[in-house]
């Protein structure tokens, strides 16, 4: 389970912003990436699965405004293994381009809506997970102000 942790900030929402290249080039390292399929809209900006042209390597990129840099300030301090994970970021003249770890699409929520119902040793295993994940993120200083189970990811390890 990845606690995804950009709910930290509710001032963003952009409605006026740019549509976001097809594929996103690094300026830093040259390194491109085709824009896939938009995972979804945050408070902040859009999400795409993106790909390393030259690795094959799959990304959940989030797009945000140049002036909420902040928020990739915050997820670069975060190492937990349940918090979603950092991998890089860079700018250009229109965004902040954030590379998570690509997670399953698969949310606590999506159970519970699917069965209706978690048995007991379930919410224990799933509870301990994200108390973990917001213990670490509250030692770092953050708060998440924004706990929904579609915000937790179900992952294979
Ligand atoms: N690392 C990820 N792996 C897979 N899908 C993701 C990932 N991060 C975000 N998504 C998808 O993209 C959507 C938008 O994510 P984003 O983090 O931008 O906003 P949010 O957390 O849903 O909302 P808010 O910005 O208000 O906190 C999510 O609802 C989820 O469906």
């Amino acid at each position: 389970i990845r606690a995804n942790i950009m709910a930290v900030n509710e001032s963003a929402h952009d409605q006026m912003q740019p549509e976001v290249a097809e594929i996103v080039i690094d300026p830093n390292t040259s390194r491109s990436y085709s824009r896939d399929e938009l995972l979804g809209q945050g408070s902040f900006g859009k999400c795409y699965k993106v790909t390393d042209l030259v690795s094959g390597d799959s990304f959940a990129m989030k797009v945000i405004p140049l002036y909420s840099c902040e928020l990739e300030e915050i997820l670069k301090k975060l190492r937990h293994k349940n918090v979603v994970g950092f991998s890089h970021s860079f700018e250009d003249d229109q965004f902040m381009y954030i590379f998570m770890e690509l997670c399953s699409r698969q949310t606590l929520g999506d159970i519970l809506k699917s069965r209706g119902t978690l048995t007991d040793p379930e919410v224990r295993y799933y509870i301990q997970q994200l108390i973990s994940g917001l213990k670490y993120i509250h030692q770092q200083g953050y708060v998440h102000r924004d706990i929904k189970l579609v915000l937790f990811y179900i992952n294979t390890r």
